[in-house]
């Protein structure tokens, strides 16, 4: 029977690390319902809506049987203010998976600079008028960040369970769009309230550079997590000729064919790639200054490190 039903898989984040990507591309499953309706960003548990309860969060989803599961993503659930989330979450939705992509914080935070520089909200447009360029904008707000996690941090060098900082941290970005696009990849200070509540069973941590590159790979792994028959194959992706990301086409025979012989339009034609404005900066197709890189990687490294330990699990962000 088709009922609305909680979701079984909920996206928490990081924004700009390639969430879009995971939800659409795992929208091709026959099993995953995605509430389209609403961009799949439901917000939920960011928002007043919380109060409202099961049943309100239930009516985003689209009609399930028992065998089809939800899903949502919510890229600011994962550095939201309210430590007590996840346990919201956990609480309202007890059996839900948790997919939680990260990826090099100073490419995510060129990214987010980006996207806020383009985006249509008025308050986000003036906040960002003043830097004309990224190299203006982390010349600004680079050493504004260092000021403040020294203030806040007040000497306390453990990054564990400093919740002072976790908490004025949440506020601030919160606040500060600014502020955000630099804070929201301090990692460490926003997955510990995570695994309070959550472990590997419930929660898989994805590197966002490998979905980027291995993406077939990745959404079989995603696949397994979640507990549902793999039906979605790292054949079933193939890189658009014109962008270099990977989209998605189901490999079927004519593909297989040895007699087929594919030109560029059709083979553009047979893409399901992710909408415009996802895969600005990635490519090249926009670049920051080597120097401006550089000061933020300095800047990241030992957040990046204790984040490593936190999970157990080294990237290759440089
Ligand atoms: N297959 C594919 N196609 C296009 N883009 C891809 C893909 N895989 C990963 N990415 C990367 O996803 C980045 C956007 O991340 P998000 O979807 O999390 O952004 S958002 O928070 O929802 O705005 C986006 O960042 P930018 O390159 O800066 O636009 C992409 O690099």
């Amino acid at each position: 029977m088709q009922i609305k039903r909680l979701p079984k898989v909920i996206g928490i984040g990081v924004k700009k690390c390639g969430t879009d990507g995971v939800i659409r591309f795992l929208g091709h499953h026959p099993l995953i319902k995605i509430p389209w309706q609403v961009q799949s960003e439901v917000n939920f548990f960011g928002s007043r809506n919380v109060i409202r309860g099961r049943n309100a969060y239930r009516a985003y989803f689209p009609p399930t049987n028992r065998m089809e599961l939800g899903m949502e993503k919510t890229p600011t659930y994962f550095n939201h203010p309210d430590l007590s989330l996840p346990l919201s979450i956990k609480n309202m939705v007890p059996m839900a998976k948790l997919l939680l992509i990260v990826c090099d914080p100073t490419m995510r935070s060129f990214s987010d600079y980006v996207h806020e520089k383009t985006r249509d909200d008025l308050f986000n447009r003036r906040l960002m008028a003043k830097y004309d360029t990224f190299e203006d904008y982390v010349k600004d707000q680079l050493p504004k960040a260092r000021r403040l996690l020294k203030h806040i941090k007040n000497n306390r060098t453990s990054f564990k369970n400093d919740l002072i900082t976790q908490s004025v941290l949440g506020q601030l970005l919160f606040k500060d769009p600014a502020a955000a696009l630099i804070g929201t990849g301090l990692y460490i200070y926003h997955i510990q309230r995570w695994k309070k509540v959550y472990n590997e069973s419930n929660l898989l941590i994805i590197d966002g550079e490998n979905f980027r590159e291995n993406t077939g790979h990745v959404i079989e792994q995603i696949q397994d997590f979640i507990g549902i028959p793999k039906l979605l194959w790292k054949e079933d992706f193939v890189k658009n000729p014109d962008t270099g990301f990977y989209c998605y086409r189901k490999l079927t025979e004519k593909y297989l064919n040895q007699s087929y012989v594919e030109n560029e339009d059709e083979l553009r034609a047979s893409l399901k790639c992710l909408p415009k404005g996802k895969g600005r900066t990635r490519n090249g197709a926009k670049h920051a200054s080597p120097e401006t890189l550089e000061m933020l990687r300095q800047f990241y490294k030992p957040y990046n490190e204790a984040f490593y330990d936190e999970i157990g699990r080294k990237y290759n962000w440089i």
